[in-house]
């Protein structure tokens, strides 16, 4: 039997649909949310995820500002116009796109953005509060693979579980493990200096793979019947001579075995747009008081 192939596109439009009705009910009340972006450089990969964003905010009714700097903008400038957002009380979420380039520290123009506008939910104060299972804006590519597994197991059905995390990144294994754990779930973190990482794996009634290393995972690592979640977004060349998209996960070896099994593309990625859209609406009604 084959796995369940999870539609990440599907469950991200039925998001993206409630998110378009809670906007329609803030601007009625006289509440517009906004979503400043701002896009650091012209890495192609960035360039699109950032247009993606502001169409989608502008799909569902947000309004969307989207600032463009060159490469070689310096980090004071930088801070400067996510001060200058910080004090805008017409915008509720600011977002700086990653990665940033090398001469500008990523962990400093994180912690400039005012916590209550930061939808990505990075700054310490958010990450510390996802930590006390304290209300928080949560990142959105966890809040993303939360979403997925309800989807499989229901609002309760992740108690009790075995969750093993592959990876151990800020934006997505630390949260992704904390969110697990706030479910209930018994939760195993796997990184690059774990001793038979596959056999850790292997234990896994949830699989979540974040590590960023094309089909990394095979079927030797996975239990049969685990669910499996792909956040793994790798560019490769094919024999033709041009690109595709895989997962961290080695999908067709990996799916035969699986209870379910997120693809890539159209599992994870779409959930988190979606996800930071949600959370431009969650900032707009705690700012606002809606
Ligand atoms: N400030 C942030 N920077 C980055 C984040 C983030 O959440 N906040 N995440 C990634 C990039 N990212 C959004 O920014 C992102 C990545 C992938 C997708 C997506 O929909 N992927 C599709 C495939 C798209 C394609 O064909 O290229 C999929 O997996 O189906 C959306 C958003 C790093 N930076
Ligand atoms: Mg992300």
């Amino acid at each position: 039997m084959s796995a369940i192939r999870i539609d990440g596109k599907a469950v991200a439009d039925t998001l993206l649909a409630e998110v378009g009705q809670d906007v329609a009910g803030l601007r009625q009340q006289g509440v517009h949310p906004a979503l400043a972006v701002i896009l650091v450089g012209d890495d192609p990969a960035s360039d699109v995820y950032v247009r993606n964003k502001v169409q989608r905010a502008e799909a569902v009714g947000i309004r969307s500002l989207e600032y463009r700097l060159p490469a070689n903008t310096s980090e004071a400038a930088l801070l400067e116009r996510v001060q200058a957002l910080n004090g805008d009380a017409s915008v509720h979420g600011i977002l700086v796109q990653m990665p940033l380039p090398a001469h500008i520290s990523e962990a400093s123009v994180i912690q400039a953005i005012a916590p209550h506008k930061d939808v990505d939910g990075f700054h310490r104060e958010n990450v510390g509060s996802l930590s006390l299972g304290q209300e928080s804006l949560v990142p959105c590519t966890p809040a993303g693979c939360m979403r997925l597994l309800r989807t499989v197991l229901g609002e309760d059905g992740l108690k009790g579980l075995h969750a093993v995390v592959v990876g151990r990144s800020n934006i997505v294994g630390k949260p992704m493990a904390a969110l697990l754990l706030q479910a209930d779930c018994s939760v195993t973190v796997v990184h690059s200096r774990s001793r038979d990482a596959a056999a850790l794996c292997r234990q896994a009634d949830i699989m979540v793979a974040a590590v960023g290393r094309p089909a990394m995972i095979g079927a030797d690592w996975v239990k049969p019947g685990a669910i499996v979640i792909d956040v793994g977004i790798n560019r490769i060349a094919t024999p033709e001579g041009k690109t595709r998209l895989i997962g961290d996960v080695d999908y067709p070896a990996v799916a035969p075995l699986a209870h379910a099994i997120t693809p890539v593309p159209g599992g994870v990625g779409p959930m988190t747009i979606a996800g930071l859209l949600a959370n431009t609406v969650k900032a707009a009604r705690q700012q606002t008081g809606h």
